[in-house]
């Protein structure tokens, strides 16, 4: 960290006395310091080496704050310390400051491997916890390194081994625990959990546990957060000695948690007017540095297309734990540079980030607790600086989260929106999903996001699932209607304890099939030919599917917003009579219904399965026959006999089966040559489209390795996916064949469909024996051949 002079030995061994006695002088200090009587205002009146002076100095750190007056003497004397203290009051150099010093008075060199190792929840705070140390700790010889996921491991390997100081998320921690070559823990000094609820909760917990006992027992050991509780088990699982315990309150009657120059607001808005309402507020606030939060990347990764699209005259920017790191660490740095700008974000950032001067914090999608309030709107309001934080409440919610709030003794005022300012971008959204398809991909996504986050909730007083709106709520984002959502693998995931406490209609919900219909409960066999006859026109139209266009409960409302009849594969206008409908899907198909047999139900399982052999229905016809069609028409066998006179005519039999052979041959290499260059072709075409893809992968924002899963485990950072909860999650999204998130995702395929709702799910559902299904006519002779067969029963 600090320049080496060009000293002649004399010099050095002046220098290397001189430290000497200053570490002495340094060491003896902190042992005189008494913690009971010191009342320490500026960092230069605590036992600090005139190195970290200097680098506090340079960084304009001159006075303590209160966490750091009552931390750092403490930590300096070797204590273990469980600290408390608000958002933005300076807890990162409370523990940066023991460490380097600590380090520094044991003589602390490279080959001593690991001295100190700082774990953090989220990669942006492990960033910010890195520069803050780099800044105040240039004057010492101590090495610092960065490990987070998202980043060159290699690169980080083969380094490790002469880190002193390691700052990174607990599942990159732990890999290089695990794998790194010459990593010498057995020394470690200090361990610090930053936002240590967040690290010891059971997101993080099997990681954690594994990191630490890797850790030598005798190391000093500090818990920072804004929000935490003196857990025994905790405590205990860390192996913490007699902790000093700062701002740590045993009952919820605590100050409040809040800063005091934090103006905290809420509103109470229906869910489908959310959107609405936070373009309203953008546009009236375009001088501000806001941030707003959403529940899910899909929400973050919506709004933010959606509301870029309509242009509100201030920069918008998202972040969010599926972007690529390189993505999200340019935004972190572009946002905290900006002066007006809106961010769309997940509780990725709302832990201990320090941007500044952030004017709002905007809560669209409540908090999953209060604990997540706290860290949120303490983006705002940092350091004693002013900021207003305003919370979105549906009325389902409002009651029950204020109480939550009140008894942390966190005061939100009620705020009413003006009507005059409020604008409805509904409209707009609807036609930006119609005109793109991708739009309204990225819309069904995050409504299907929003959906199952509120399912998988703890708080069922808040966060009531069987209430939402889901119709009006689609409408709002711009959707022709509400997506089916599949929630079966999460009711097994959440145990049965959140079984007992789903609605009816949540079971209901999770019974459905990969269509999300919920399937009758009587075990009915049904098979092509009863959606067949189900059908209202029995050559185009299913019941199933003007299911789609007419039924509020499943999928819904389309509006053709361009007055465009012929969009035959998007969906239709509720109001439009199903006569239009019809006679729109009979222009594109011209059928023939008049000329086309009469059907014949099967009467049994066995005609059923007869009818669709092929087999058993050539048995019925006789060997077919393959007729070539002349110039003129006429059909003839392929092989065919010649007149007996021009075969007399044509010559010698001998020499015209030689010219036959030599023809026949030259045909053959001929074509020979033809099938090459078209195999040649068909092989660069594949190569073409690997290429695409290839390149399209690397364009693309997001990450592959990225986990699917975060949008649902609000505040959980990307890199540690070893949640049992997480993983259930991701199955059952693997299940749907349904990229939850990236961006690199393809919009569903275009494939024209015979039923319109095969677009969500894209697939019946295969889990479900009992239902059987057989093969979909899916063109007009596919359809004359089935029922041709269904009449040779
Ligand atoms: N002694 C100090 N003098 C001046 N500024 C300080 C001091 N200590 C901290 N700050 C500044 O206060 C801001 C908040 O500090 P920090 O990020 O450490 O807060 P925090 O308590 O960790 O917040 P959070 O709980 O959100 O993580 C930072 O911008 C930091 O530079």
């Amino acid at each position: 960290m600090v320049k080496k002079l060009k000293l002649n030995s004399a010099q050095r061994k002046a220098l290397r006395q001189k430290e000497e006695q200053n570490l002495k002088d340094l060491e003896q200090r902190v042992q005189e310091y008494d913690l009971a009587s010191e009342k320490p205002s500026q960092f230069k009146d605590l036992p600090l080496s005139s190195h970290l002076i200097k680098g506090l100095n340079e960084s304009a750190f001159v006075s303590l704050t209160q966490i750091q007056k009552e931390s750092i003497p403490s930590l300096l004397k070797g204590e273990d310390v469980l600290a408390a203290a608000k958002t933005g009051s300076g807890k990162t150099l409370a523990f940066l400051i023991p460490i380097l010093e600590k380090l520094y008075r044991s003589k602390w060199a490279e080959f001593d491997g690991l001295g100190a190792l700082i774990i953090s929840p989220t990669r942006e705070l492990a960033i910010q916890i890195y520069e803050v140390l780099i800044k105040i700790g240039k004057h010492f010889q101590l090495s610092a390194g960065l490990v987070i996921g998202g980043k060159d491991y290699k690169f980080e390997k083969e380094r490790i081994s002469k880190i002193n100081i390691l700052i990174g998320t607990p599942g990159r921690i732990l890999q290089h625990f695990d794998q790194a070559v010459g990593l010498e823990l057995s020394n470690l000094q200090m361990l610090v959990l930053d936002e240590a609820d967040r690290c010891l909760d059971m997101g993080f917990k099997k990681t954690l546990d594994d990191i630490v006992s890797n850790l030598p027992e005798g190391r000093q050991t500090l818990l920072f957060s804004a929000t935490q509780s003196k857990s025994v088990s905790d405590l205990a699982r860390l192996s913490l000695t007699n902790p000093k315990y700062i701002g740590i309150k045993d009952t919820d009657s605590a100050s409040t948690a809040t800063p005091e120059s934090l103006t905290q607001s809420y509103i109470t808005i229906p869910l489908d007017e959310k959107l609405d309402t936070l373009y309203s507020f953008i546009k009236t606030h375009l001088k501000s540095k806001i941030i707003v939060f959403f529940s899910s990347s899909k929400q973050v990764h919506f709004a933010h297309e959606t509301i870029r699209k309509l242009q509100p005259g201030v920069s918008l920017m998202k972040l969010h734990g599926r972007q690529k790191q390189t993505a999200r660490t340019e935004t972190v740095y572009k946002f905290s540079k900006a002066q007006h700008v809106c961010l769309f974000a997940t509780d990725v950032v709302a832990r201990g980030l320090d941007f500044p001067a952030i004017d709002w914090v905007i809560q669209v999608d409540a908090p999953e607790d209060v604990d997540t309030y706290i860290h949120r709107v303490g983006r705002a309001a940092r350091f004693g600086k002013s900021g207003k934080s305003l919370l979105m409440l549906t009325p389902s919610e409002e009651e029950a989260f204020l109480k939550r709030l009140e008894s942390k003794k966190i005061e939100v005022n009620k705020l009413n929106i003006k009507q005059s300012k409020k604008k409805s971008i509904r409209s707009q959204l609807q036609a930006l999903c119609f005109q793109d398809p991708e739009l309204k991909y990225l819309g069904q996504k995050a409504f299907i996001s929003y959906i199952k986050s509120i399912y998988i909730q703890k708080d069922k007083d808040v966060f009531k699932f069987e209430e939402l709106p889901t119709e009006e709520y689609a409408k709002s984002l711009g959707l022709p209607g509400a997506p089916k959502i599949k929630l079966k693998g999460l009711g097994k995931n959440n145990g049965s304890k959140e079984l007992k406490n789903a609605s009816r209609q949540l079971l209901a919900l999770a019974k459905a099939n990969d269509d999300g219909e919920i399937e009758e409960t009587e075990k009915k066999i049904r098979t092509k030919y009863d959606k067949m006859f189900e059908r209202q026109n029995q050559n185009v139209l299913s019941e199933h599917y003007l299911n789609i266009t007419n039924n509020t409960n499943s999928s819904t409302i389309v509006k053709d917003m361009n007055g465009d009849d012929n969009n035959s594969n998007e969906d239709y206008d509720k109001n439009d009579s199903d006569e239009e409908f019809m006679s729109v899907k009979r222009k594109d198909h011209d059928l023939q219904e008049d000329g086309l047999p009469d059907l014949v139900a099967p009467t049994s399982k066995r005609s059923e399965k007869r009818a669709l052999s092929k087999k058993a229905s050539l048995n019925d016809k006789g060997n077919p026959k393959k007729l070539v069609f002349d110039d003129q028409g006429k059909p003839h066998q392929i092989y065919e006999f010649e007149d007996e006179e021009d075969f007399r005519n044509a010559g010698d039999a001998s020499d015209q089966k030689k010219e036959f052979i030599a023809k026949e041959a030259e045909d053959m290499s001929n074509r020979d040559v033809d099938d090459k260059l078209l195999a040649k072709q068909k092989k660069q075409e594949k190569k073409r489209k690997r290429q695409e893809a290839e390149r399209r992968a690397i364009v693309s924002d997001y990450s592959d390795e990225e986990s699917p899963v975060e949008p649902y485990l609000s505040g959980v950072p990307d890199d540690q996916i070893d949640h049992d909860l997480a993983i259930k999650l991701l199955e059952d999204f693997d299940r749907d064949s349904y990229d939850e998130e990236g961006d690199n995702e393809e919009p569903p395929s275009k494939k024209p469909k015979w039923f319109q709702n095969d677009k969500i799910g894209g697939k019946y559902n295969t889990d479900e024996p009992e239902i059987l299904e057989l093969e979909e006519p899916e063109t007009l002779e596919d359809l004359e051949s089935l029922t041709a067969r269904l009449l040779n029963q």
